[in-house]
């Protein structure tokens, strides 16, 4: 089975481990403590597009704290897909989504990369719409001009979550088959030649002694 690895990064609190438990184990804890450090966790997405295939997300959640921040290119260095997540009752949080974009083009480059952007915590815009901070326009905008795919989400409803895995995981895999293709186009024929030795018939240790 492919396996592909997968980073979330974002600001404390906007719900990046909230969004692995419910794609992982479909559940949601309402008093979740802050990720130390980060969090490892696998899951796998049987692919709607791509007919038999199944790959493997290997997942880790960083700690959003500002402490732990030096940690992070740990985890995305050779990652093939990074969500970033932000909290659409927070504009602060999609600013500093922003800076993680800016740092991942930068430093990982986004031809090996697929970010998805994220705004989580919709259900509380559903239950009350004052709470909105950031548009959905605003975030879909940025996210296109930025080539990055886009989701409003909730972990709490579990709304949305699904589909970011099934796309993350499209993307990854038909990537990693185009690669596979053209580095197949570009590599020269090998030739075997292969002589073909008759063993001497007076030599019985020849082979193996
Ligand atoms: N209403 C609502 N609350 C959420 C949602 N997702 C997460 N939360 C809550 O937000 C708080 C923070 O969630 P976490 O998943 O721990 O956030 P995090 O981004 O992993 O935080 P760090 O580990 O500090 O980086 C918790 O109290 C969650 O219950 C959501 O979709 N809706």
């Amino acid at each position: 089975m492919l396996q592909f690895k997968l980073v979330l990064l974002g600001d404390s609190s906007v719900g990046k481990s909230s969004i692995v438990h419910r794609f992982v184990k479909d559940s949601f804890d309402e008093f979740r403590e802050s990720t130390i450090g980060a969090a490892f966790l696998s899951q796998t997405v049987k692919l709607e597009k791509h007919q038999d295939v199944t790959i493997k997300f290997e997942i880790w959640d960083t700690a959003g704290q500002e402490r732990y921040k030096s940690l992070a290119p740990m985890y995305y260095r050779n990652a093939n897909a990074a969500l970033i997540v932000y909290d659409v009752t927070q504009p602060g949080s999609l600013v500093k989504a922003q800076s993680w974009v800016e740092e991942l083009k930068h430093k990982v480059g986004d031809q090996d990369l697929v970010i998805c952007l994220v705004g989580n915590k919709l259900d509380l815009c559903e239950a009350d719409s004052s709470v909105r901070q950031v548009e959905i326009d605003d975030a879909q905008t940025y996210a296109q001009e930025q080539h990055l795919l886009f989701h409003e989400v909730s972990a709490k409803t579990g709304a949305g979550i699904a589909k970011i895995f099934q796309e993350m995981g499209e993307k990854v895999y038909e990537r990693k088959t185009a690669e596979s293709a053209a580095s197949a186009a570009t590599q020269p024929r090998k030739t075997l030649n292969v002589e073909l030795q008759r063993p001497s018939t007076n030599d019985s240790t020849s082979c193996c002694a």
